[in-house]
């Protein structure tokens, strides 16, 4: 294919992927944005059970499915290697606007925090938690993981190397910053309804069953016995909950 095409198509599906996220902040948090996790039509609690769980089982599935290397390398054959990871980005982003647009809300609540000061240090927590995924994403390499890097090396000719396995920074504390930022910012909020914590609690089983079983497998597969030292020394997702890392 083109690489002029190719690369229209990575710029598409990075900017996809920037409305999905910049969105998520809105959707989760009830703020700024006209359909929350809070807010719509309710209808009634099966249906909402039944919707809402179908939409989290199609972004689990294409996830877990097309980040496995056995589907990467099957995509590859088929297509081209600079697209893969755009393609990952941009089916996520979609399944992900696919939940805001179809979610049902259930908006009885779990609990509400009444003191303001409070409340505002739990909106400040969940900040943080979105703060904490970006500035993430930098440390493993943003480019890469959001196929740019992979688009403009197709341009130049040049083959985009494997990322860096990274434990430094945030990646020295725990294994898996990123999701931790995730769990925060899902679970950290002044009013907790019923819809909200169900998309909490299966995003967090969901994030811990495919780090562990997923993700983690590929990483001691491609980066074997460091990678198995890493895991003795540092915590998966609780900080200074193991002994301190003593680096590589
Ligand atoms: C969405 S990122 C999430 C990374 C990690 N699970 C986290 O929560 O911070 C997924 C990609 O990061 C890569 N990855 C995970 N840990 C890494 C590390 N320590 N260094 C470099 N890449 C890593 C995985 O191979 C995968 O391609």
């Amino acid at each position: 294919m083109k690489k002029s095409i190719i690369l229209l198509y990575g710029i598409v599906a990075y900017f996809v992927f920037l409305i999905a996220f910049l969105y998520a902040i809105g959707f989760v948090g009830n703020l700024f944005v006209p359909k929350s996790i809070d807010s719509g039509t309710e209808t009634t609690l099966v249906s909402a059970l039944y919707v809402n769980s179908i939409l989290l089982s199609v972004f689990a599935l294409q996830h877990s499915i097309m980040a496995r290397p056995s589907f990467k390398k099957w995509f590859i054959s088929i297509f081209s290697q600079a697209m893969e990871r755009s393609t990952y980005i941009l089916l996520s982003s979609l399944a992900l606007l696919l939940i805001y647009w179809q979610w049902q809300p259930i908006t009885t609540i779990v609990w509400e925090v009444e003191n303001s000061i409070l409340s505002s240090i739990i909106t400040g927590i969940y900040f943080l938690g979105w703060l904490i995924v970006l500035l993430s994403t930098f440390m493993i390499n943003h480019l890469e993981l959001f196929g740019l890097a992979q688009i403009f090396d197709n341009l130049k000719n040049r083959q985009t190397p494997n990322p860096k396995f990274q434990t430094n920074y945030l990646y020295k504390i725990i294994r898996h910053p990123l999701m931790l930022g995730f769990i925060i910012a899902f679970w950290a909020t002044p009013t907790m309804t019923v819809g909200h914590l169900l998309f909490a609690l299966v995003t967090t089983i969901y994030i811990f069953v495919a780090v562990k079983y997923l993700e983690e497998k590929d990483l001691r597969k491609s980066i074997g016995e460091k990678y198995e030292t890493y895991q003795k020394e540092v915590p998966m997702i609780v900080p200074f909950t193991r002994n301190k890392f003593k680096g590589r």
